[in-house]
């Protein structure tokens, strides 16, 4: 997918939600359980109740291979329903990869070419040479942790270096590397007060921000220095919408979810 397409889908939608497919199977609704793949059969609820909400999926791979071969299987099918049925819907693999060279060109390999996402998120501590081997794929995108969501996040990430704050650093380096045009940053929503600082320094870059809904990030306070003249945000809720119900009526549930949150943002684009 490209930027353009991306951008496109958000302003026909008035949403730049992100939906978390983080399936646990102790709190997906228990009538799933009976069924050959109840990982697979509650994403596609999810995903048939919320399409036209939300512009992107964000399976996060630790839910899938904490199950093993049948996890990962379900996140195949997981993904290859999206873009067989939604080809529109920007895909997130939250993975959080990065080794040497030759190492991270395998990973981006098995999520660009063999999974198909559109995306994939990578941790920058390896550094240059363990990022660039995502960004030589065409129409792909990198996604690289800045600023995360958890409380330990500016334990490594909020250093004071010589030069700035580590995360700073990290992406003023990034915007040296070839093809950056083609990475995005994760920045945590409740880390909202540093906005305007990253801000700064990626103006136009796009930013995943986890943390709303159950971590208590607040969507506004993210808005009021996040977006750019392209939007330039992906809001992520994971456990927000989809466990909102856990009943039979749960993507139902999900989609009310995930409407409050499309209004919100809809209302925000209009006052822009
Ligand atoms: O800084 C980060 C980076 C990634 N995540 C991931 O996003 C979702 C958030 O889920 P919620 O249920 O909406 O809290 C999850 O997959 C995290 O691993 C993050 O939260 N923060």
């Amino acid at each position: 997918m490209t930027r353009l397409e991306l951008v496109e889908q958000i302003k026909q939608k008035q949403s730049f939600l992100c939906i978390g497919l983080d399936v646990d199977l102790t709190k997906i609704p228990t009538h799933l359980l009976e069924l050959e793949d109840p990982i697979f059969e509650f994403n596609k609820q999810i995903i048939d109740a919320t399409h036209q909400l939300a512009v992107a999926y964000k399976p996060n791979t630790a839910f899938y291979e904490a199950y093993g071969l049948k996890g990962w299987k379900s996140l195949e099918k997981t993904i290859d329903y999206l873009n067989e049925n939604y080809p529109e819907i920007f895909t997130i693999a939250d993975a959080k990869r990065g080794d040497i060279g030759n190492t991270s060109t395998m990973y981006a390999k098995a999520f660009f070419e063999d999974l198909d996402f559109d995306s994939v998120t990578v941790a920058p501590y390896m550094g240059s040479d363990s990022v660039e081997p995502f960004l030589a794929f065409n129409n792909k995108f990198t996604i690289m942790l800045a600023l995360t969501s958890n409380k330990g996040g500016l334990d490594f990430q909020g250093l004071e270096t010589e030069k700035d704050t580590l995360y700073k650093e990290v992406l003023k380096t990034s915007l040296t590397w070839k093809n950056n045009e083609q990475l995005m940053f994760v920045v945590g929503a409740t880390k909202a007060e540093y906005f305007k600082g990253i801000r700064d320094i990626v103006p136009n870059h796009f930013l995943l921000v986890p943390g709303v809904g159950a971590q208590g990030g607040n969507l506004h306070d993210v808005c009021k220095y996040g977006l750019n003249d392209d939007v330039g945000l992906l809001i992520n809720s994971s456990r927000g919408i989809i466990y909102a119900g856990n009943d039979e009526n749960f993507a139902t549930t999900a989609k009310e979810k995930a409407l409050e949150l499309q209004q919100e943002m809809k209302e925000i684009l209009e006052s822009k």
